[in-house]
Parts: C-alpha cells; structure tokens; sequence
C-alpha cells in the first residue's frame, strides 16, 4: 500500500477545503438558495394546521446549505417548539449588550389559480425577479441573515458583540410556539438585548404623492389588533314567506356600517407624524406647502390608497362571512369575523367601544375574539444604538434612500420580546413600488435577484456595524 507523508496528506486536505470554500461562494450563489428555501412549502393554513413535513425539511436545507454556521464551534444553535431556531453567536467582548435579528420561516397559503404569473411554490425568475410565497414575507429575511453569517465565518469573523438569531415557524398565527418560547428561553437566562430588529416596513418608493426619492421607513411600533365575531340568530323557514329582513341582511347592514363609518382618521397623533417630519425636506412643490398642515395632507394624500391609509387610522377589515345551508331555507345563524388594526393613538378597549357603538343594533351579537393594544414606542433619537446603526447600515447600502420612523401596519414575532428590550425596530430593506401592497399575502409576492443581493449585504453590515462599542459623539 502506498504510503504518503502526514504533511503531504495535510496540504492537500487543505486544498481542498479550500477549493471547496471558492466553489461555494462562486457556484452556489445565494439567489439560488433563496429559491430552494421558497419551494418548501412551509405554510401556516390556521392556528391548529400547518405543514409539518416542509418545516423539518426546511431545518435539513438550512444545516445543508450553511455548513459553516451548523458546524461552527462559536455559534450554538437549539431548535425550540420544534421548529423554530434560535442561534446564538458569542461576542469576544461579553460586556457589551447583545442585539437579536428576527425572521419567520412560515408562509400564508397560496392558490396558483389566484392568478399568479408563476406557480406561488416554484421560485420561478421572470424580468428579474424571483416569484414565490415567502419572497418578501419572509424568507428573504431568513435567508439573508443566515446568508450573511455564513460569509462572515467564512471570512473567519468573530463578532465583539454578542448577537442572537430567531426564527420563527408560526409567525402568521401569532407565534405561540416558536417566538414566545424562544422569548422564555431568553428570559430564563437573563438576557436583556440592546435592540431587536425583525421584518416590517420596507424602502417605499413612489408610493406617497409628492415623496421625492426613496424613503426607509423603520418600524418603531406596530398597531394593535382586534377582532371580533358578528352574529345573527333568526327562526329558519320556507325561502317562499321570507320576513322582512333575514339573518344575512340584518348581518350585511351591520357590516356595511363598520365599514362605510371607517375609525377616525389620527394622524398627528402617533409616530406617523415623525414620519413626515422627518420626510418634510423631500416633498416637491406643491405638497411642501400641504405639508406645513400636516392635517390637510393626511386627508388629502394618504387617505386615498390602503397602504398609506393604514398608517394615519385604525382599519377595518371584514375578512370572513358565513351562512346558509340551503337556496329555499331561510338561514338560522349568520356570523363574520372582522379584524381590526389599532392605530398607535387608541387602545383594544376604545375600539371595542367603537364598533359597538356603529353597530348599534340589539339583534347582532359582538364577541371579543383575541386582540392586544399597540405596541409600546421604540426610541429613534440620536443617541438610540439600534435605530442609528440601522439607519446608518441602510445608508450604507443604499446611500439615496431617506431614513425616518415608521408604525408597522402588520404584526411581527417581535411583539413577544418587549420584556427583553425596550427597542424593537420593525424593517427588511425590501423595496416597496406602486402595486407591491397588493403582494403581501396576495399574488404575485416575487422580489428581484438585486434586492436580495442588497439584502444580505445589509445583514452582512448590520452585523459587523453592531460591532462598535459606542455610537460616535454628537458633532460639533
Ligand atoms: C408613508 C406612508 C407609508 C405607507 C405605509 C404602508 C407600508 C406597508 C409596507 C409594508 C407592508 C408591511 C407588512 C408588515 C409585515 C407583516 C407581517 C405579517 O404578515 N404579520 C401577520 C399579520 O399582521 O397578520
Ligand atoms: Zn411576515
Ligand atoms: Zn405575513
């Protein structure tokens, strides 16, 4: 048997290895993994219902595809409810505060017979873009983070501050096991974070009339929410000797009443005016002028599109209505369930008021389903590590974009974690165009291949921006 040396075998074990490193980050690019994680089909359908099969096969494509972070001996990795995962990433210097970037794993369904352009579980690229349930919401996110570590451990990164990774597997059913039992972990521990950042605003651009260039909007809060269950008892009987009025009607006026008197318009009186503060310099001519009364310009501007007028009100949206059994039966029993996004300036109690109030009908039964008030205000001023370091990464990247405070109009996984930090930040440097509101749990979700590129270079900056010990001084 041929005998080599012990240093020859080590040379070339070496060479390998690092043949091996060059292939991985020149062949396997990471838009392609982006789309192998989109093709599983990790959907949460209910709160009682989600794919189990394609949430253990997404946790075997994250150990295959990132090795370096899976058999590092700094990163500690821990599955928690199952399939969520919680990566912690030591800092060499253990006396500054950690910070935790959050993402989900799991989708909302998709029906390829919607209309979408391509199969929503296909990951197809057309003019661009990558197609797929989970591109912008928020496996982009999950993709781009890990993405990003993995390069920097290549590069033999050791980051100075402690830094946490979570990622959920039931964000779109309010995350009861994967972020509240990461969160309890967390405390369990004792762990305080200095900032947290997970999905949320994005980087709007022409989306508000009379915005000049692009503006990042960071999610310092997001609304609460409420919903609630409409129901309407009648006798049943023959279709042919209707009353005057049927279960159905009686529920569809009850209906129609929430949504014709739409919750008060409150701009002004949350962090949206912040927003347009700090986005003031950036309106043209006419809307300067609109925007010295801000009042005026939340009517006249923001009102009119679903995006924009969910920044300025608590919404109401009806989003499911049932009845009937039969076309000659009078229906017994009809119910919908409305759900409510609390604008930052009201609380749960206030809202329930309020739709009792429209509804003012005796025959409608109103019960509470679930709900939560908004969430607290992170800080945004000059001397808030998190928010500055975030803004200063978008700049980094993205050095014509405006940076301002923002209220999330969805809710995150990062509503858990207000006991481990008094800031959270909302916000993925997605870019946001005419049309895209509609993609968000809709068709056609797709995001280009040049913005996850950004993507996980912003993460990959992030992570080594959160490095510094102190912000840099007031300028003088
Ligand atoms: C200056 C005006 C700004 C317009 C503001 C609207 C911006 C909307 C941008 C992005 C959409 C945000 C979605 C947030 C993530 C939602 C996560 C989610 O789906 N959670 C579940 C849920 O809320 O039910
Ligand atoms: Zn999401
Ligand atoms: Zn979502």
């Amino acid at each position: 048997m041929l005998r080599y040396p012990g240093w020859l075998l080590g040379y070339l074990w070496w060479l390998l290895k690092g043949c091996y490193a060059v292939a991985r980050v020149f062949l396997v690019d990471a838009r392609v993994l982006l789309g192998v994680a989109v093709k599983i089909p990790t959907v949460s359908f209910s709160a009682s219902e989600q794919n189990t099969t394609a949430l253990k096969e997404f946790d075997q494509l994250l150990r295959r595809v990132f090795p370096k972070i899976f058999s590092s001996s700094l990163v500690q990795h821990e599955m928690v409810g199952n399939y969520s995962h919680l990566l912690t990433v030591p800092g060499s210097e253990p006396d500054l505060e950690p910070y935790m970037l959050l993402a989900h794993i799991d989708v909302v369904p998709a029906d390829e017979a919607d209309g979408w352009d391509a199969p929503p579980f296909s990951a197809q690229e057309l003019n661009g873009f990558i197609y797929g349930r989970g591109t912008i919401d928020n496996k982009q996110s999950v993709m781009g983070i890990l993405q990003a570590l993995e390069y920097l451990l290549e590069q033999g990164y050791t980051p100075r501050r402690s830094f946490y990774i979570g990622l959920g597997h039931d964000e779109e059913i309010s995350g009861p096991q994967g972020a509240v039992n990461i969160v309890k972990l967390l405390k369990s521990r004792g762990v305080k974070l200095l900032y947290v950042l997970d999905e949320g605003l994005t980087i709007m651009d022409g989306v508000v009339d009379g915005l000049i260039g692009p503006g990042a909007l960071i999610g310092v809060s997001e609304k609460g929410q409420a919903t609630v269950k409409l129901s309407v008892s009648t006798p049943p009987g023959h279709s042919s000797m209707p009353p005057r009025e049927s279960s159905i009607g009686i529920l569809a006026s009850a209906v129609t009443r929430l949504e014709k008197n739409r919750m008060p318009n409150l701009f002004g009186h949350g962090p949206e005016r912040a927003t347009f503060e700090h986005l003031a310099h950036k309106f043209g001519w006419p809307y300067r002028m609109v925007m010295s009364n801000l009042w005026l310009f939340s009517s006249l501007v923001l009102e009119g599109q679903p995006d924009t007028n969910a920044f300025v009100r608590t919404t109401t949206a009806v989003t499911m209505f049932n009845s009937g059994v039969k076309i000659n039966v009078m229906p017994a029993y009809a119910e919908a369930f409305v759900n409510f996004r609390i604008h930052s300036s009201q609380t749960l109690q206030e809202v329930l008021k309020l739709i009792k109030s429209t509804i003012s009908d005796e025959r409608v039964k109103v019960e509470f389903v679930s709900g939560f008030d908004p969430l607290p205000i992170s800080s945004y001023d000059e001397d808030t590590f998190g928010y500055q370091i975030i803004k200063k990464t978008v700049h980094d990247i993205f050095p014509e974009v405006t940076v301002s405070p923002g209220i999330c109009v969805g809710n995150t996984d990062s509503r858990h974690y207000t006991e481990l930090s008094p800031d959270i930040y909302r916000f993925a440097p997605s870019w946001y165009k005419p049309g895209d509101s509609a993609r968000f749990h809709g068709v056609n979700e797709r995001i280009s291949i040049q913005n996850y590129e950004e993507i996980v270079l912003f993460y990959f900056q992030l992570m080594q921006n959160s490095d510094i010990r102190n912000l840099p001084g007031p300028r003088t």
